[in-house]
């Protein structure tokens, strides 16, 4: 099918959308998942190659994500609640992102491969261990699992992010006294160890957390700048976002994870970058 051939409404609503920086891969999986039919991918891609032949690599996102007007957001298998909203620094809270049964499947997967957490030094580029981060992980590359593949699909539908632009999940667990400390996941981009994290996908624009468990005590994800604390609940996600739409980094979003008191926290975290992630 042509572009041409679409109903003028539909081609100017594509067109917005490559204004607002959506890939055309985001705007043939919202289109097909409104119910149009297969086709309308080739006029899609008809469209991006007219484009001086730009192809499916999209531009970078526009980094800010806009405030959600709905109280419960569809994703392609699972109704997702919004239960907290901060406009600065931009967090969200969803309630329902993972089923019981989804967070039990994915601590059984990790908990034979969990490792010592590692941190990027920003002068070396080394990933060391460090006493600012006393928990153990496991990372899964994109699509490991199909229940990764399931969880992955979900949140780029609830973030309207494109899968690429993840990096692989990273299950955290922290012990008793296990803690992150405060600290930012963007890179700081005149730090000579970032440079090559920075060439795999560009700058990370946003954080995923998702809460595997209740934790018995402590072990709150902590904004020590706006006195925020989060307490984890089985199931919930929480969103932040750190870079506007003219790429400045939001500094009010310093977070930590504090030190767990009683019981053992997991977590899984996705970061998301700009550009398509090359890990
Ligand atoms: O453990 C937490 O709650 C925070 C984890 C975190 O900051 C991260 O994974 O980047
Ligand atoms: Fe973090």
């Amino acid at each position: 099918m042509e572009f041409e051939q679409l109903e003028p409404d539909l081609q100017e609503w594509i067109r917005d959308a490559v204004r607002r920086g959506l890939q055309a891969q985001a705007i043939v999986d919202t289109l097909l998942s409104a119910g149009y039919p297969q086709r309308v991918s080739d006029a899609v891609d008809q469209y991006f190659l007219g484009r001086q032949g730009e192809s499916r690599a999209a531009p970078p996102l526009r980094c800010s994500l806009s405030r959600w007007q709905a109280s419960t957001l569809s994703t392609s298998d699972r109704e997702v609640q919004i239960l907290l909203q901060l406009r600065k620094p931009r967090v969200a809270l969803f309630g329902n992102l993972l089923s019981e049964r989804e967070c039990d499947e994915l601590i059984a997967l990790s908990r034979p491969r969990i490792k010592p957490s590692r941190v990027v030094n920003r002068d070396s580029g080394s990933r060391d261990i460090h006493p600012q981060r006393t928990s153990s992980g496991a990372y899964f590359r994109c699509g490991a699992t199909s229940l990764i593949q399931r969880i992955e699909r979900r949140i780029s539908d609830l973030l309207s992010v494109p899968v690429s632009r993840g990096e692989g999940l990273q299950v955290l667990n922290y012990l008793p006294g296990a803690e992150y400390k405060p600290h930012y996941d963007y890179f700081d981009p005149d730090s000579p160890g970032f440079e090559k994290v920075l060439k795999k996908g560009g700058q990370r624009f946003a954080t995923l957390i998702i809460y595997l468990n209740d934790v018995q005590a402590g072990g709150s994800t902590t904004f020590p700048e706006v006195g925020l604390d989060i307490l984890p609940r089985k199931g919930h996600g929480l969103f932040f976002s750190y870079c506007d739409a003219a790429g400045n980094l939001d500094e009010l979003t310093l977070h930590g994870g504090s030190p767990v008191v009683a019981g053992e926290k997991w977590i899984a975290t996705k970061w998301l970058r700009l550009g398509d992630y090359t890990g």
